[in-house]
């Protein structure tokens, strides 16, 4: 999670975060004031006096009214020192991450694109783009513990398309090494994760509201006002939509010939479909894909305990509940 809240934070608002490595003061008291929100406002879902708690300002609500004044000054501070720098450099590149682009937007609506329009925009990158791809990979980790052939396999996958072979790298100068071109060439990893969302689609549960009296595509008909949801997690495992091996984690069912074959967004919804699709997909693959390359060029990776059952915790994401330990076994540099 701080992995990925470090990446979100450099490509959406140009900001070193660094809460992996815990340098950042700040940034660790804001990365935890931002779980706790998150887990206390679906604390809401279960707690039939949390109105009542919110108008006396007492217990969970207290706490969460804390942690988003807390969110709120940071990230209140993040959008002037952005707005300052681009004041000083007009004409530089500044306009790379996302934040600036809204920024400059903003200059021609002022009014309506105002700091409170912004801050959400950047919690809204932050909770599209931090849990998701995290959990994702906890998931892909677990399933490559469950089946190391398939740990393997991807093991030589990167062996073959990333670096040379011959030269004993460190981590930073392999890691350099990872290329557009050797990305695009892992089609067994790539598959693996797709297989991996099938199974634990990170948004296991979504909907919408019928704008308008409607037809479904099978003749249901919705009225306006009524609510439609899909259970992507128990789509994932559809043996009328997967076959009898829905349930089975086998990245194969996504390659022809080695080549990952794409399905329907409306049959693998991991994603949504549509219009409001996923903005971040071809990002959450590209960031999940660079630090599988890196773990598992160096590590194998095992699970501490092989008998706990893993299962998942109900949130807005699917966590893994509780922790799960591994051990990372150091491969051989080859
Ligand atoms: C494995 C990783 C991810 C999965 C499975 C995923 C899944 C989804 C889903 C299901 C939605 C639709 C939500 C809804 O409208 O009900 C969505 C929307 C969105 N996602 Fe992702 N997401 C992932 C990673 C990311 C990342 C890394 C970013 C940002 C860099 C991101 C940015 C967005 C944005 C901005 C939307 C809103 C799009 C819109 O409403 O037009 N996502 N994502």
């Amino acid at each position: 999670m701080r992995c990925t809240l470090d990446s979100i934070f450099k490509v959406g608002f140009g900001v070193e975060l660094n809460c992996l490595e815990g340098s950042n003061k700040e940034g660790s008291a804001f990365m935890k004031a931002f779980d706790e929100s998150n887990a206390l406002t679906y604390g809401r879902y279960v707690d039939p006096i949390w109105e009542l708690k919110r108008y006396f300002s007492i217990g969970s609500e207290a706490a969460l009214k804390k942690n988003i004044k807390v969110i709120d000054d940071f990230v209140n501070q993040l959008i002037k020192n952005k707005r300052n720098l681009l004041a000083q450099n007009q004409d530089c590149h500044v306009k790379e991450d996302i934040l600036s682009r809204f920024l400059m937007e903003s200059q021609k609506d002022p009014e309506q694109m105002n700091d409170k329009y912004l801050r959400d925009i950047i919690l809204n990158f932050m909770i599209a783009g931090k849990d998701t791809s995290a959990n994702t990979l906890s998931w892909f980790f677990y399933m490559l513990c469950k089946n190391p052939l398939i740990q393997e396999k991807i093991a030589q996958e990167v062996r073959d398309f990333v670096g040379d072979k011959n030269i004993k790298y460190t981590v930073n100068d392999f890691i350099e090494n990872i290329t557009d071109a050797a990305l695009d060439q892992m089609h067994y990893l790539h598959a693996a994760l797709t297989e991996t969302l099938r199974l634990y689609p990170v948004v296991p549960i979504n909907g919408r509201c019928a704008d308008i009296d409607d037809t479904l595509p099978d003749g249901f008909k919705v009225k306006k006002g009524d609510g439609v949801y899909y259970i992507s997690y128990a789509m994932g495992r559809m043996p009328h939509l997967w076959g009898e091996d829905a349930e089975e984690f086998r990245p194969e069912r996504w390659l022809v010939n080695g080549i990952f074959q794409p399905e329907s967004p409306f049959k693998f919804i991991a994603f949504h479909g549509g219009l409001r699709i996923c903005l971040g997909k071809d990002f959450a693959y590209r960031q999940m894909k660079i630090l599988s390359i890196a773990l598992l060029r160096f590590f194998q990776f095992k699970l501490a305990d092989d008998t706990k059952k893993v299962t998942y915790r109900t949130m807005f994401t699917l966590h893994i509940n509780g922790e799960l330990p591994v051990c990372a076994v150091s491969r051989a540099a080859s």
